[in-house]
Order: structure tokens, then C-alpha cells, then sequence
């Protein structure tokens, strides 16, 4: 059965994370903050190889469309062996990240939650489930023929209760992209509005069939460094890798009030 989601013609962009797109990404005043080259392309360069070798040993329960490095939330909010997982596993997976990957060079998703808690009025802090440090940044890759398919990313879930978040902003940045016209985009389509609408139209395994949401109404491909935040109620999903491969260390920012700090998750 086809999805109809509201389809905006374009969406509005931010070029520069500042005070000021952070805010109006936070209340909802823009679509997508697009920064490019956030993070430094010689930075990405020399962590690729490690994040090949890490991700190819890595096993990834959730699906086979795409490798994670960590435990995701999306995974751990699947069963609760899983998230369990999650929190007795999040200080390996950062430790990982950071020192061997990353090899004592800030990660991506540190400099990220650095910039945030500075920008943000109120801050910005690691999420805590019940006295357990959540995971604050993760790394995906895409190889040859993966994807990822539509989805939205819920807030609706045990393990971010308590926070009872008003908004959860995807934030990616893009260690290794295709050459353009290889896929590897990141599509979106429309806005769920009501959770329980998305869940009643998933998949078995996980998002929603592509075929059914039809043509994105918008597309991005990023370059190597960039930054890209949204709001990740809106439908989105990785076109097929054709060629090469895509890398991104990814986290997410749960809003709660307008003058509340922010979580940090993944
Ligand atoms: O890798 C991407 O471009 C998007 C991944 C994703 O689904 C997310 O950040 O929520
Ligand atoms: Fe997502």
C-alpha cells in the first residue's frame, strides 16, 4: 500500500552549524543543517583502513544491509537481550572509537558533542538509562551494494523514557562517501507525525518498504567531512552503494524542553 507523506518541495538548509542553526534545527525552523567539510578529510583518510578492518570483524544483528561498529539503539530497542547489550557494551565501543580508530585524534562525534554543549544555550551531555552511560557515537559502513532502508528514528522507546523527548535530530558525518553516481545518497520523504502510524507500517525487519514511500522528495550526497543534521522523524534512507563505499560516524540529539540540555545518543 503507498505511504502519503506531506512532500515539500525543498527542504531548507542551514550551510553552518552556529548558535543559530543549532536553535532553529532544535525548534523546528529548518530542515537540515548541511556543513561541509566539518571535520578534516586527512582526519577520515587515516581512520579508514582501521574502520574497514574493525567493521568486516564486527558482527551486526539488526540486518546485512550495512556494518555498525557498537551496539546501535535502533538495535537495542528491537528486544531486550539487545539492550541489554547496549549499556554492558557502550564503554568498549567508545573506547574503541577513540583509540583505535581515531587513535587519540578527536572522533567526529566528540568534536560534535564538544561544538554542541558550547553552542547550546543549556548544553549538551552524554544520555544516562537509569545510572548507565549511554552510547554516544557510532561508526556504519557501507560496502559495495549496501543500503539502508527508509525509516524514521522513534523517541518513542523504553530506553529514552524517561527523557520524554520532544524532537530526536539525526547528526552524521561522512568519513568516506561513493564518487557521485554511485548511489550512497541519503534520501528523504515526508514527516511522521504519529509513531504508531510508522511502526503499524513496518517491515519485518526493520523501516519501510521503499517501494511504497515512492520517489524521495529530496536527496543529499554528501562530501568526504561533511555534517548533516535533520530531524529524524522525517523518513530517510541510504540509496544502494554501487561502487565503492560510505562511512559515516553517526549520533543523535534528543531535545526535551526549549531551555532543557541536550542527550546525546546512538
Ligand atoms: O547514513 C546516513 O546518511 C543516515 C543514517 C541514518 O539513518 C541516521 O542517521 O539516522
Ligand atoms: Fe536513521
Amino acid at each position: 500500500m503507498a505511504i502519503a507523506l506531506r512532500h515539500e518541495e525543498n527542504l531548507s538548509h542551514e550551510e553552518k552549524l552556529t548558535v543559530d542553526s543549532l536553535a532553529r534545527l532544535i525548534r523546528g525552523e529548518v530542515e537540515l543543517i548541511w556543513h561541509r567539510g566539518y571535520y578534516p578529510a586527512v582526519l577520515c583518510q587515516q581512520a579508514l583502513p582501521r574502520i574497514t578492518t574493525e567493521c568486516e570483524a564486527a558482527g551486526y544483528t539488526l540486518t546485512d544491509d550495512f556494518q555498525s561498529l557498537g551496539t546501535s539503539l535502533g538495535e537495542a530497542a528491537e528486544n531486550t537481550t539487545n539492550a541489554e547489550r547496549y549499556l554492558a557494551t557502550a564503554a568498549e565501543t567508545t573506547a574503541l572509537i577513540r583509540q583505535k580508530i581515531f587513535d587519540g585524534q578527536l572522533s567526529p562525534t566528540d568534536l560534535l558533542r564538544l561544538d554542541v554543549d558550547e553552542l547550546w544555550p543549556y548544553g549538551a551531555t552524554v544520555a544516562r538509562y537509569r545510572g548507565q552511560t549511554m552510547l554516544p557515537g557510532i561508526i556504519r559502513r557501507w560496502p559495495g551494494g549496501a543500503h539502508a532502508n527508509p525509516h524514521i528514528d522513534q523517541r518513542d522507546i523504553p530506553l529514552l523514557e524517561s527523557y520524554r523527548l520532544t524532537r530526536r535530530i539525526g547528526v552524521n558525518v561522512y568519513l568516506q562517501v561513493p564518487e557521485p553516481g554511485n548511489g550512497g545518497e541519503i534520501d528523504f520523504w515526508g514527516i511522521f507525525s504519529s509513531e504508531a502510524e510508522y511502526v503499524s507500517r513496518k517491515r519485518a525487519d526493520y523501516g519501510l518498504d521503499r517501494t511504497a514511500l515512492g520517489d524521495p522528495h529530496f536527496s543529499v550526497l554528501p562530501g568526504q567531512g561533511d555534517l548533516l543534521m535533520f530531524d529524524a522523524a522525517r523518513v530517510h534512507g541510504v540509496r544502494r552503494v554501487e561502487r565503492g563505499a560510505r562511512v559515516t560516524a553517526a549520533c543523535f540529539l534528543g531535545v526535551r524542553g526549549t531551555s532543557d540540555p541536550l542527550v546525546l545518543f546512538a
